[in-house]
């Protein structure tokens, strides 16, 4: 419900918010540059008298004193019959400049207010306001929940650039545009007679003045207690006239001055509703305060970003959601399948089951968990396949499920299975299907199966668990979940490194490019620089798909695109069919492949050390920070391996890094020489300069199997605990990150 709330008016209110965002931008940037260019004596400097006076003597036919709020002052005057107007010198009343209202502003003005079409564009404009307040409450809303949280509004962000992009502009962003949507709100609902629009009554006009011989503008009290600062408007009367009037306005009032005596004729102080008018104007558009027209124009600067972002995260989320066909009615089907997932995986393994339980002869009914039912007539077991946010929080699909089961007062003999999918570098692995299955078995649900743990869409844990439903049910149950086949680019072997042989373990750093063009393609691709590889950064994954399978295997990627080759380093598994395809593979045989960004395994910028640890062909992505760590980042590398003279993996690479100072610190360990050690031990070795660095914020990339990362924890742990820290605070803090297989 709050993700429709947020990206339905989003989507249809995209185009106008972003004329309203740029052209608010432009707007809101003025009152700073306004405020740059003009001279603003401080408070108490300079009198209205003095101005005034001054003003005269440079220009016998002025006529009017105009302030604007960011300080600009503008004289209008006759001169010789024709009128004029200059910006002025507060300090010496002199011209700086003739002045004349840019037609420029005035149109993007229009634009903003009423989108150049008067009462319609106005309408819009107001809802468009509108839609922009739900969007910042809304996506509030969703940040908090996919953060774990208020308190945890300010945790590093996770997933894809444009969800990356689309959040962290949205949270840095949010008070402004709030404020811009709210006061944007108000002032359309004045121009609609919706809400006050701060008129009141005019100050009397004087029947009588004194009627003396004028004073000497600079001696009339009344302006020489008005400080240049208040002023907004002083009319000169008409020379010669002794029954005419000074009238002036301040920010506190308005009203009208004798010419003799310079004392008020007549009065009216602004009232509450113009005060609180005047408040919202400055508010909405910064005029008179420069800083929050600044934060207010770049607030506004990030909705087109976000517009397009959004839309981005909009058309893949629906993209990537499978067509469930053959859906059973709740209450016909014998098989319920209820999901919980966010970013739409889970009902790809979903649709998965479904399509099996189908095949096998079933009725299936398939829903999202949020439409759990107090009772399915016909069923005879429940599947639930969730997936986890936050911080072993409900994905979105799920958010009302606890409640929806709460208020579920008969136990249904329902045996239920749930199946978690999550990823091991959380805190709270699987949390919310942990949750789930705590809350059925409390209200006494009988179980068909004890709960399971998905990690990273395994495919081969998801067919493992299908084995068991099968079992369960009696049928056998194949579930083979391929992911939709993504696009993938032929790429050619170009060159191979051997090692490892003489210690059982052959492992090949492979160096892929894009198959050589012919003709007039080779030479458009070589005059634009381009290497026909796809876009990648060091740490993201390729998938390969090796010949006759549909299932791709994931290789970290040891260089970014800007290096001109793929490279990955595999090690040739016994019976692996994608590793023993490609240690096979001669130079110049294709693979089909594609990228799988993994932007959260990256080093973050800044200043704090990079520790990175590895083991066998972990070492792939470290290499590859290392590779591109052209400013010197502090960057200690713990690397383990079996025998230094057969499979010591980079070893000429990384000594030159030491070399040129990529690398601060290379701490091997051999685990098949005399002096055996695991990288653990290196870490053991090392704990008080590990902790050190950890004490300075360093930041520790872990790569290789699950073995080396569990002992890898545990060490840590032991290291850092002298801090009051462990490895479960370091990730929480988004410190420590894992690329584990
Ligand atoms: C922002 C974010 C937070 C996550 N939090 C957790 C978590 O706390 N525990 C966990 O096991 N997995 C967590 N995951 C991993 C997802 O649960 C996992 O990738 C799941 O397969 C996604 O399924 P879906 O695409 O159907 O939403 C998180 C993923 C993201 C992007």
């Amino acid at each position: 419900m709050l993700r429709k709330l947020h990206s339905l008016p989003g989507l249809i209110a995209a185009l106008f918010a972003i004329v309203l965002a740029v052209t608010g931008a432009i707007l809101s940037f003025s009152p700073a540059l306004e405020r740059a260019n003009a001279s603003v004596p401080a408070a108490g400097q300079v009198s209205v008298a003095e101005l005034a006076d001054t003003v005269a003597r440079h220009y016998p036919g002025a006529e009017q004193i105009k302030r604007t709020p960011s300080g600009t002052l503008i004289v209008y005057y006759t001169r010789d019959g024709d009128v004029g107007a200059d910006r002025i010198d507060p300090r010496t009343g002199q011209a700086i400049a003739p002045y004349a209202p840019s037609s420029f502003s005035r149109w993007v003005k229009n634009l903003h207010r009423s989108l150049l079409l008067d009462t319609p564009g106005r309408m819009v404009a107001g809802i468009t306001a509108l839609a922009m307040i739900v969007l910042t409450i809304s996506g509030t809303l969703l940040l908090a929940a996919r953060l774990g949280g208020w308190r945890q509004l300010l945790r590093p962000i996770r997933g894809t650039l444009s969800q990356r992009l689309h959040l962290e502009l949205g949270r840095a962003a949010l008070l402004g545009l709030l404020l811009s949507g709210l006061t944007g709100a108000y002032l359309s609902a004045t121009t609609f007679g919706l809400a006050p629009e701060g008129v009141e009554a005019e100050p009397d006009f004087p029947l009588e003045v004194s009627g003396g011989t004028p004073a000497a503008i600079d001696t009339l009290p009344v302006l020489q207690a008005t400080d240049l600062n208040d002023l907004r408007e002083l009319v000169y009367p008409y020379p010669d006239d002794p029954t005419d009037m000074y009238s002036l306005e301040t920010h506190q009032g308005a009203g009208f001055i004798d010419q003799a005596s310079g004392e008020w004729l007549s009065y009216q102080p602004h009232d509450a509703t113009h005060s609180v008018y005047a408040l919202i104007y400055q508010l909405h558009t910064g005029e008179g305060l420069w800083w929050l027209g600044l934060i207010l124009g770049l607030s506004a600067l990030t909705v087109p970003v976000m517009a397009i972002t959004g839309a981005m995260i909009w058309w893949k989320r629906r993209r990537s959601r499978p067509k469930i066909v053959a859906n059973s009615g709740a209450n016909a089907a014998d098989s319920v399948i209820l999901v919980g997932s966010e970013g739409n995986t889970t009902w790809g393994f979903a649709k998965t089951l479904h399509d099996s339980l189908t095949q096998a002869g079933h009725r299936v009914h398939t829903a999202p968990m949020n439409q759990l039912a107090s009772r399915y007539r016909h069923a005879k077991r429940l599947f639930i396949l969730t997936a986890t946010y936050g911080d072993g929080d409900a994905p979105a699909s799920a958010s009302r499920f606890l409640t929806r089961l709460d208020n579920i007062t008969d136990t249904p003999q329902l045996p239920v299975a749930v199946l978690g999918f999550g990823d091991q570098q959380f805190p709270q692995f699987c949390g919310f299907a942990k949750k789930i299955e705590a809350s059925l078995t409390a209200k006494g649900w009988p179980l068909l199966l004890p709960l399971d743990t998905i990690d990273r869409q395994s495919g081969q844990a998801f067919t493992r668990w299908g084995n068991a439903v099968g079992k369960a049910l009696g049928t056998k149950l194949a579930l083979v979940h391929t992911p939709t086949r993504p696009r993938t680019t032929a790429l050619a072997l170009a060159e191979r490194v051997d090692y490892g042989a003489g210690v059982q373990a052959p492992t090949d750093v492979l160096r892929f490019k894009a198959p050589a063009a012919s003709g007039k393609t080779a030479l458009l691709s070589r005059w634009l620089k381009r290497t026909g590889l796809p876009s990648f950064e060091a740490g993201d994954l390729v998938g390969i798909l090796p010949p006759a399978s549909q299932t791709p295997r994931f290789y970290s990627l040891a260089s970014a695109s800007t290096d001109g080759v793929l490279e990955i380093c595999v090690r040739q598994h016994p019976h692996g069919l994608c590793s023993s395809f490609l240690h096979a593979l001669p130079v110049g045989g294709t693979i089909d492949a594609f990228i799988q960004p993994n932007p959260n395994f990256r080093p973050t910028s800044g200043k704090a050390p990079v520790v990175l640890i590895g083991a066998g062909t972990g070492i792939g992505p470290l290499v590859g920070f290392i590779r591109h760590n052209k400013t010197h980042h502090p960057m200690h590398l713990y690397w383990g391996g079996r025998n230094p003279q057969s499979d010591f993996l980079y070893e000429t690479e990384l000594n030159a890094y030491l070399t040129d100072r990529r690398l601060t610190q290379l701490n091997a360990a051999f685990s098949r020489i005399d002096e055996r050690a695991y990288v653990q031990d290196k870490l053991t070795a090392n704990g008080p300069e590990l902790r050190r660095l950890i004490d300075k914020g360093a930041q520790i990339l872990v790569c290789g199997g699950r073995g080396m990362a569990t002992s890898v924890i545990s060490a840590l742990d032991d290291i850092i605990a002298p801090l009051g820290i462990d490895v479960t605070t370091l990730k929480a803090q988004g410190r420590y990150r894992e690329d584990v297989y």
